[in-house]
Formats: structure tokens, sequence, C-alpha cells
């Protein structure tokens, strides 16, 4: 049976890294994929990897019936035997449905990869309809980690080095950016307390805790 599968995670966990492999995998047996992407860092287009690969994608419209492209393209003579989705936390609701729509009435399977959650914790739209349509949700197995060195579940949004938890849902970026917008992945812990790497190595410089001389 044709799946939408939601493969889920973190930043920076290597979601599009598998999105590559999947995509490796079939296209070496011959299948084809339409792989699709929204504001990816490498620009327009493209679906990148930390790792230094990437392919050319169909870069998603705001207002993109993805379900009519898909059949465009095949109505036209185009191949696709899967779809890929990067970037899907960035999709309208309202596209996840389509992305449904094109496993159960096409007969695709669909693979979607995201971060569930935004900077301040909360769900992204797109994020949320996949939860809720998805056939499985899979979070990736190689856990991102804390700088404390436990699972990194939350992402956190850094400007000027600093931690911030109020601004606009979508600010594209990428991880080590102390200088401008960043992100950094942390525990649950150190994001409630809003303590990023750079935090924890300044509280352990303050004079505040260095052992009090009794002299
Ligand atoms: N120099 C490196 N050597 C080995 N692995 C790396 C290196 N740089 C990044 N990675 C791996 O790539 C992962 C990020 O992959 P990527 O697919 O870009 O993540 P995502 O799409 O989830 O943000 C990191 O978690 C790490 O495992
Ligand atoms: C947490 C968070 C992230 N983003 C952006 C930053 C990146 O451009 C992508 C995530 O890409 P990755 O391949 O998973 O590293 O999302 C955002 O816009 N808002 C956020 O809150």
């Amino acid at each position: 049976m044709p799946e939408l599968v939601f493969f889920s995670g973190t930043m920076d966990c290597g979601k599009s890294t598998l999105a590559l492999q999947i995509e490796h995998n079939r296209s070496a047996r011959g299948l084809v994929g339409m792989i699709l992407t929204r504001d990816d860092r490498a620009g327009e287009g493209k679906l990148s990897s930390r790792l230094g690969l990437v392919t050319d994608a169909v870069e998603v419209r705001d207002d993109q019936d993805l379900y009519v492209h898909l059949v465009d393209h095949l109505s036209q003579g185009g191949r696709a035997d899967y779809v890929i989705a990067d970037e899907a936390q960035f999709l309208a609701p309202g596209q996840v449905d389509q992305l449904a729509r094109v496993v159960d009435e096409l007969g695709l399977d669909v693979y979607a990869f995201g971060i569930t959650t935004d900077f301040r914790t909360k769900l992204f739209p797109g994020s949320q309809r996949l939860v809720e349509l998805a056939d499985r949700v899979e979070v990736l197995q190689v856990e991102a980690l804390c700088w404390c060195g436990a699972r990194a579940t939350h992402n956190a949004r850094t400007i000027g080095g600093r931690m911030v938890v109020e601004g606009a849902q979508v600010v594209v970026g990428d991880v080590n950016q102390p200088e401008d917008v960043g992100y950094e992945v942390l525990c649950r812990r150190h994001h409630r307390r809003r303590m990023t790497a750079a935090a924890s190595r300044a509280a352990a410089l303050s004079p505040d805790v260095l052992p009090v001389s009794s002299g």
C-alpha cells in the first residue's frame, strides 16, 4: 500500500541526507521521483544536505496545488513513481492534504521531511497536518545532541548569539551562525531555561559561580 510518511526531527539531525539517500536508492533501481522543497538554505529549487550533497527540486509556491501538479506532470507524459517533500514544515496544511490525495488517488508513496516545532516549541502548521494525516511518523535515528550531551528535542533561535523566543515563525537559517540569525538544537530542559552552549559557557565563567574566598 502506498504511504504518506513524515520523517521528523530537530534541525541538523539528517533529514535532508535521508531524503537524498531514499532518492539515490530508488533512482539506482530505475525509479523516478518528484522532488519538492521550499526555502532550502542552498537556494531556490534545491534540496541540500550538510554532508555536501545537493539535488535539483521543484520549489513549491504558496498557492501551488501539489495534487494538480502531479496530475499535470503525469498527464503530459512525465513520470513519477514516488514523491519526496523536504522542508515540509513550510508547506501549507492544504498542501499536505493534497499530498495525502496523491497517495490515495495516484497510488504514489510520499516521503515528507521536516522539523515538527519552531523556535518557540510551537507546531508548524504543515507539520501539524502531517502528524494528523501521515500513515507513519518516523523520528530519525541519528539523534542530534544538546551541548549537555542529552538528546536534542527542540530548536532554539539565536540573534547575535542570544536565544530569542519571539519573532516570525519562518526565518530561513542554519545552525552555528552566532553573528546573525542562527539556530541551535537543545534538550527541553535547556530550551526552557534558554540556556544555549554560549550561555552555559558564560555562566561557567561568571564571578557569581566562582568559589567564595574564606580569607
Ligand atoms: N563533517 C561532517 N561529518 C560527518 N557528518 C556530518 C558532517 N557535517 C554534518 N554531518 C551530519 O549531517 C547531519 C545533518 O544533515 P542534514 O541532512 O543537513 O540535516 P537536516 O536536514 O536534518 O537539517 C548532522 O547531524 C551530522 O550527522
Ligand atoms: C526552528 C526554526 C527553523 N526555521 C528554518 C531554519 C531552516 O531554514 C529550516 C530548517 O532546516 P533544516 O534542514 O531542518 O535544518 O527551518 C524557521 O524558519 N523557523 C524556526 O522556528
